[in-house]
């Protein structure tokens, strides 16, 4: 089977050999196009190097990624930029909006750059809008929407160029309890409407609970794996808070 993203012994080492830091230490797993999947960890355990080799923003020590059968770990240049802006979008914990921009010219963006039309700019972040509920704010600035409305909008724009894949970092990280339920209301929607495969990194359960899987990382290791199978979102929570407080110790601050 042709995986959309493949990991073969990826190693991520920072530093030197007197004091060397094993980030990444020979992980392998893969993923299908339309998986929505949370990696969970302590704090240092690797989860952030992980997506940054994967989004090609670090550079690995060793391994191999493919994403759609392309090894991204040998491009350079011109191509690596290319291939990170059709085939990846990205939402980070602090949006990555830009201030000087609205909404719809944020969104916009991600097209503009890539020479679309600018009829078919226009389309695309309208629908994106609608789907994502954010049409009403679209001529705001960043400095006056709420943090959902602004990660929503961060979700737009990594959607509206349909990347094979989406990376998210702590999505969540910043917003309230509200609106962390409708983030990861539109990042499920993202995933099972309009079939996104979404690769979210989280310390938090209840995030991780919207996912159909989750692969928790120890020391630069993968060490388990939770399906969610046919599971409600609860009784996936409770599996994954089960597994957290029998691995105990370390994990402890995970939630
Ligand atoms: N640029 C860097 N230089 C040196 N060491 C680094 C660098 N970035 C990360 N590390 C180290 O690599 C290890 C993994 O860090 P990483 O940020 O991937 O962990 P994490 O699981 O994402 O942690 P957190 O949940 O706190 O964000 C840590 O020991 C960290 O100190």
């Amino acid at each position: 089977m042709e995986h959309l993203l493949e990991i073969q012994n990826l190693i991520k080492y920072y530093g030197s050999k007197s004091s060397l830091t094993k980030a990444v230490n020979d992980i392998s797993f893969t993923m299908e196009k339309g998986e929505f999947t949370a990696i969970m960890g302590a704090s240092g355990s690797g989860k952030t190097t992980l997506l940054n080799c994967i989004s090609t923003i670090d550079r690995v020590t060793g391994g191999h990624i493919f994403i759609n059968q392309e090894e991204v770990t040998k491009l350079k240049g011109n191509k690596l930029m290319k291939f990170r802006r059709r085939q990846l979008g990205f939402v980070f914990q602090d949006f990555h909006l830009l201030d000087t921009l609205t909404a719809f010219d944020n969104i916009a963006l991600a097209l503009q750059i890539q020479n679309e039309k600018p009829e078919i700019v226009e389309k695309k972040v309208k629908e994106m809008g609608e789907k994502l509920n954010i049409t009403d704010v679209f001529q705001k600035y960043p400095y006056e929407m709420s943090g959902g409305q602004k990660q929503r909008c961060a979700c737009a724009r990594a959607m509206v160029t349909e990347p094979a894949l989406i990376l998210a970092d702590e999505p969540t990280g910043a917003l309230d309890s509200q609106s962390a339920g409708m983030l990861l209301g539109s990042l499920q929607y993202m995933n099972t409407d309009l079939d996104a495969t979404i690769l979210m990194v989280t310390h938090d359960a209840f995030s991780a609970s919207y996912t159909q899987r989750v692969l928790f990382m120890k020391d630069g290791k993968l060490f388990h794996e939770l399906r969610r199978g046919k599971d409600s979102r609860k009784e996936f929570f409770d599996r994954i808070i089960h597994v957290i407080s029998l691995l105990g110790g370390d994990l402890n601050h995970v939630v």
